[in-house]
């Protein structure tokens, strides 16, 4: 039987001052085990100068090999508690019974730059930043077949069976949440590189943008 995740999700008001030349953010969303972090360690590694990744916070244990400040900010739910009601964040989400959030200074970190900032959030992070003056572009990283959603999961070994089972029925809403036409552009993860390309020819104008902003200044 599938266990329906419940979320207690907030969104908090949310401007910035973004200049015309500031690159417009994007959402990379999708189940959890599509292969959104692995797209995006592959478009940091070859485009670092250009992408910035906004690292959330979260409540949650830190798996094997995770860092703190590179991952997540690993902390606890009294701390986090606190941060949200001073308003430092953008959005918090709960999920199995762990508090997950992107703060503010995340993402202005990473404008600050000048650089695209890139948030991997789920479906209830999504629908709590359209309600923001961010105005990012909305990639869906959709999983070739659940069958596949859950061999890459249980491959991953950081999930119990109940974990498991909870994610596949999430990854259900959040396909037909997709099915809605919320996404600027959807992706399916079969192949990693042809995902990969797909993505890079998706983002080409704004990498190219920047790459000729950063060639003005030399
Ligand atoms: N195209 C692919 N083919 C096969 N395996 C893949 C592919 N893309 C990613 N994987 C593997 O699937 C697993 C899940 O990927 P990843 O952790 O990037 O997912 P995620 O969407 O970021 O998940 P979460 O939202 O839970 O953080 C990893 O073990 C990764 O190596």
């Amino acid at each position: 039987m599938f266990l329906f995740r419940t979320f207690v999700t907030k969104v908090y008001a949310f401007k910035i001052a973004m200049s015309e030349l500031t690159p417009r953010p994007i959402v990379l969303s999708g189940p959890s085990g599509t292969g959104k972090s692995t797209l995006i360690k592959k478009l940091m590694n070859e485009f670092k100068e250009y992408f910035g990744f906004t690292i959330s916070h979260t409540t949650r244990k830190a798996r094997p090999g995770e860092k703190h400040g590179q991952d997540y900010y690993f902390t606890n739910r009294e701390a986090m508690e606190e941060a949200v009601s001073r308003n430092e964040f953008i959005e918090t989400a709960e999920y199995s019974g762990n508090l997950y959030g992107t703060s503010k200074k995340a993402v202005e970190d990473v404008l600050s730059k000048q650089k695209i900032c890139i948030l991997d959030i789920d479906m209830q992070g999504v629908k709590n930043v359209k309600q923001t003056n961010l105005k990012p572009r909305y990639i869906f990283i959709k999983p070739p077949s659940m069958e596949a959603l859950e061999e890459r999961l249980r491959g991953r070994e950081t999930e119990t069976d109940e974990s498991i089972q909870k994610r596949l029925c999430s990854a259900k809403a959040e396909l037909e949440y997709a099915l809605t036409g919320a996404y600027d552009v959807m992706i399916i993860n079969d192949d990693l590189e042809i995902a990969y390309e797909e993505l890079k020819g998706f983002l080409s104008q704004d990498i190219s943008n920047l790459q000729k902003q950063k060639f003005k200044k030399h």
